[in-house]
């Protein structure tokens, strides 16, 4: 486990990261949301050693991250960083040597990843020559190339068009299924609604929402919508409920007594077709808008 404890960083008076802390779980999927400038980048930096944080720190599987073991993990940083003149494959070889693998296992890898990526016909050719969306799933096989331990990625999905998305997304959630830690960030929050386990809300430097795509979108589980066939208005003489709005056969209410709710159903039931009845979902982007405000 990825575990960023209490950092905080200043860039002269502005305190740019204060007092943040989060897990990146195996085999989760973490999204890191923020409006622009909420410190996302810098977080990651100091996560890979770029950046220095003036204070906490940062741990993997409970011991301090050292320079070591950060060379094995995955980082796709936002000002990308590849050689526009090199040939792509040689590049990505060029990665895996650098982070220890052998010259075979590093051609292996950067062979497989091009052909996952639909580059294989490409392999020889310069970065410069690629469109920016095929430089950027380049950019991810490097940030794959060495087989991380676990990834840290800015904006992946940047600039990306729908099917190098799903070319990426498979790729991520193999990482995740091999208990690879996944940390990235995004303001596509429809995509990170889709793929995340976690996520982590960052507002002017701190950590404003954490936990589970499901747990945070639940909203308040004591609101429910019941969507029948017939008219919904009975529901305003039920006991233990406080109805906030019938619309027809559509009604949203809120349990004041836990033990009515399987009555209203079953009431609903007797009464004809029931289309719809449970906790009221909270929109991801309402999370956000809410946890940011
Ligand atoms: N090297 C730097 N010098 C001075 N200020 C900096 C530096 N790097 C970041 N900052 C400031 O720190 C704050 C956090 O920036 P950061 O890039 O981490 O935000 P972000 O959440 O990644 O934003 P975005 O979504 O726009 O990429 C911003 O106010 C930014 O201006």
């Amino acid at each position: 486990m990825l575990r960023v404890a209490g950092l905080t960083r200043r860039f002269g008076d502005h305190l740019a990261l204060d007092d943040v802390t989060f897990d990146v779980v195996p085999g989760r999927m973490t999204g890191f949301v923020g409006a622009n400038g909420a410190g996302k980048t810098t977080t990651m930096r100091i996560i890979l050693g770029v950046l220095a944080a003036n204070a906490g720190e940062v741990r993997w599987n409970g011991e301090l991250l050292t320079q070591e073991v950060r060379r094995d993990v995955g980082y796709m940083p936002e000002e990308r960083g590849l050689y526009p003149k090199m040939k792509i494959r040689d590049q990505l070889v060029f990665f895996g040597r650098l982070h220890g693998l052998s010259p075979d296992r590093a051609l292996e890898r950067t062979d497989k990843l091009l052909e996952r990526l639909g580059l294989a016909e490409r392999a020889t050719d310069a970065l410069e020559t690629l469109s920016l969306g095929n430089q950027q799933r380049v950019q991810i096989a490097a940030a794959l190339v060495h087989e991380p331990i676990a990834l840290v990625l800015d904006e992946p999905f940047s600039g990306l068009d729908p099917l190098a998305v799903d070319a990426m997304v498979d790729l991520l959630r193999e990482e995740v299924t091999a208990e690879v830690p996944v940390l990235f960030s995004s303001h596509q929050l429809d995509l990170v609604e889709r793929l995340c386990d976690d996520l982590v809300v960052l507002s002017r430097g701190k950590v404003v929402a954490a936990g589970s795509v499901a747990d945070l979108s639940a909203g308040s589980s004591t609101t429910y919508r019941l969507v029948v066939d017939g008219d919904a208005g009975w529901l305003r003489d039920v006991r233990g409920i406080e109805v906030r709005d019938v619309a027809g056969g559509t009604a949203l209410f809120d349990v004041l007594d836990g033990a009515v709710e399987q009555k209203i159903l079953q009431e609903a039931l007797s009464r004809g077709p029931v289309r719809q009845f449970g906790p009221e979902r909270v929109a991801l982007s309402d999370v956000f808008r809410e946890a940011t405000r």
